[in-house]
């Protein structure tokens, strides 16, 4: 049952390190995220996350989602999607999309404000 509790500190496959605190009995959890790439030439500071998971899963493999605001010189917003996968051996990884949208100027930037990807989390020791 204490398979894939977020809780703790992961690394993805870009060297971007997250950490999550408790999760709280409603699946709620927050966090801080440091970003190993930007798409921008300014610093991005540690941002910090918010986002929940499934508890109540029979499978142990449950699914969540998070968010990050981050800082830096001008606004925007990721949002991560996945699932945590434990392995024959019960390493844990959290396969993820995400969609990044930066803030535009004009709507007529609009649509090509958002990015999307996917990134592999595993624990780091
Ligand atoms: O770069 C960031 C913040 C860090 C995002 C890190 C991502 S989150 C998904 C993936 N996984 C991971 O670990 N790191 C990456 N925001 C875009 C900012 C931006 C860019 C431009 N521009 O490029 O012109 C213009 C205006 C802008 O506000």
């Amino acid at each position: 049952p204490c398979k894939c509790i977020l809780s703790g500190q992961w690394q993805n496959d870009l060297g971007s390190q997250v950490h999550i605190f408790d999760v709280e009995a409603d699946g709620s959890f927050s966090g801080e995220y440091r970003t190993a790439v930007s798409a921008t030439q300014a610093p991005i500071q540690p941002a910090l996350l918010c986002g929940s998971q499934q508890l109540h899963g029979e499978g142990q493999q449950p699914t969540f989602g998070f968010t990050v605001n981050w800082k830096s010189f001008s606004d925007s917003t990721t949002v991560f999607v996945g699932q945590c996968f434990v392995d024959k051996s019960g390493e844990e990884s959290l396969h993820t999309m995400w969609l990044l949208r930066e803030e535009v100027n004009s709507g007529k930037d609009d649509w090509k404000a958002t990015r999307t990807g996917c990134n592999v989390f595993t624990r780091i020791a």
